[in-house]
């Protein structure tokens, strides 16, 4: 297992372990309840979040257990009673799990995942689920607004020197490739998780030599078929790219094939067109153009507005810490309570706007027509699929339920998903999102409704709690 996910039990807040010793305490540790987990609003005001780390948190979910070093710290801080100790060394996640499958395309306000099971149990893993779908769904999303602004170019992620610690790096890293860069840099990731991992070469290798020519000659012998030269050091335009295409002419006399050059400063749009007529010129069309420098999906844009013939963007520091907006504000609130001998609807009331939440158990049901998404009903959990709500939809509709079960009493329901697979599920989701939810500027809010009987009970337990 990832080392990552290997010893999640205590990674949580500590009034999650408070309240768990309450309910422990007042012999509520089997009271059933319903939590979900969802965001309110998507990342840099997009159409559309990418949920991501749902798998992560199925194998915490169903591994997790307190070892006697936890206990011995949790003794050491003088909170919790002996007792207590005692029953939390015995415990293991029992409940159920319901989530959107990795890679989904979903919107706010919708439950990405929903955690059924002993009041106890579902606030133990509030933080650390939060932690894991929070982050991933972040890069995920910001990584598939880049791939879609690059396309047909592609992208790879080059974050890991300034993400934020060694595990938003890794995290970083995949959640990027599974949203559709075509690799990293990062070599643990690709360690960790078979992503391809892609490489040029520094600055400090070119100033390591007397000279640019010297650099990049040995770089070639070394690397014959490998070889992006970085043209920036001294002059992108004079020399960098002059020694490029020579030792590139010398490598394929050879029989061999320099992959590209990198341009990392200066205006990458004009540099870029410069170099590809002179590569072009030179015979060497196959030479890719790799972009790097603070690129994000707005320069990414604007690069493509300009026509620059950039091939591959390698994207480190606004990819790997989402720069612009940089956490995912989902939460977990509880949703229902199992009372006796029946649930009970739960809600938050708020004087916020948009900050009351929906109460009971529920069902994402999503519409596609010709392959595209057309909305999303929100219904609750035991209704038929509410097609009467997207009425004019209807001919030629297929509505699929988007939460699956994934946890039934704490074993895993399906093995884990391959990442190349998320990717593959990724990209068709993306591709099935029409085009004006994906923009950048201004999408167009894709259609979520709330089924009838959902409305009813929700006015139903506000009148009642206001
Ligand atoms: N043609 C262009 N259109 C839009 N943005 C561009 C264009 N060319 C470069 N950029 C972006 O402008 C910024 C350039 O920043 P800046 O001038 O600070 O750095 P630089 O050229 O990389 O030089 P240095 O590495 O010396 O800091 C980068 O974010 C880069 O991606
Ligand atoms: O700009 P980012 O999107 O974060 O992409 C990664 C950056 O990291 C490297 O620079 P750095 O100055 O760290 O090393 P270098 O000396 O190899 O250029 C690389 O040259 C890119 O500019
Ligand atoms: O391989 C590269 O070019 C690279 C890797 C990490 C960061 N910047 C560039």
């Amino acid at each position: 297992m990832d080392p990552e996910l290997a010893d999640a039990a205590l990674r949580t807040d500590v009034y999650e372990l408070t309240m768990m010793q309450g309910f422990w305490a007042s012999g509520r540790s089997s009271d059933a309840a319903s939590y979900e987990l969802f965001f309110r609003r998507t990342p840099e005001h997009g159409g559309y979040a990418v949920a991501a780390g749902i798998d992560d948190v199925v194998t915490m979910l169903t591994s997790m257990s307190f070892s006697g070093e936890h206990i011995e710290y949790l003794r050491s801080i003088r909170l919790f009673r002996e007792d207590f100790l005692s029953y939390l060394s015995k415990l293991r996640f029992q409940g159920d799990v319901r989530a959107v499958p990795e890679g989904t395309v979903v919107f706010p306000n919708q439950p990405i995942l929903e955690v059924t099971g002993s009041l106890l149990e579902a606030q133990w893993v509030e933080t650390l689920l939060l932690n894991c779908v929070n982050f991933q769904t972040l890069i995920a999303t910001k990584a598939s607004r880049m791939v879609e602004a690059a396309k047909p170019s592609t992208v790879v992620e080059f974050g890991l020197r300034r993400a934020q610690g060694p595990n938003g790096g890794l995290w970083a890293s995949k959640a990027s490739y599974l949203a559709g860069c075509v690799g990293t840099s990062n070599v643990e990731a690709g360690y960790r998780f078979g992503i391809p991992v892609f490489g040029t070469h520094a600055h400090s290798w070119i100033m390591s030599f007397p000279t640019e020519r010297e650099a990049f000659d040995a770089y070639a012998k070394t690397f014959p078929d490998q070889s992006t030269f970085l043209i920036d050091t001294y002059d992108t335009l004079g020399q960098g790219l002059s020694n490029a295409i020579a030792v590139s002419k010398e490598l394929a006399r050879k029989g061999h094939q320099t992959r590209g050059i990198r341009l990392d400063s200066g205006d990458l749009a004009a540099l870029s067109k410069a170099c590809r007529a002179e590569l072009d010129r030179a015979g060497l069309s196959d030479v890719k153009i790799v972009a790097s420098s603070d690129i994000d999906e707005y320069s990414i844009t604007e690069f493509k507005r300009q026509s620059a013939p950039i091939d591959i963007y390698g994207v480190g520091t606004r990819l790997a810490t989402a720069y612009q907006e940089p956490a995912l504000g989902g939460v977990y609130k509880m949703t229902a309570l199992y009372q006796g001998t029946d649930w009970e609807p739960k809600m938050k009331i708020s004087s916020t706007p948009g900050k009351s939440t929906l109460p009971g158990r529920k069902q994402i049901w999503r519409a596609r027509r010709e392959g595209q998404f057309v909305g999303d009903v929100l219904a609750l959990a035991q209704e038929n699929p509410p097609f009467d709500v997207l009425e004019e939809e209807r001919n030629g509709t297929e509505f699929e339920p988007l939460l699956k079960d994934t946890i039934a009493k704490g074993e895993r329901v399906e093995e884990p998903t391959a990442i190349e697979a998320v990717r593959d599920r990724v990209a068709d989701q993306v591709a099935s999102l029409p085009k004006e939810h994906r923009r950048l500027a201004d999408p167009t809010p894709y259609r979520v409704e709330l089924s009838h009987r959902l409305k009813a009970y929700r006015d139903e337990l506000f009148e009642k709690l206001a």
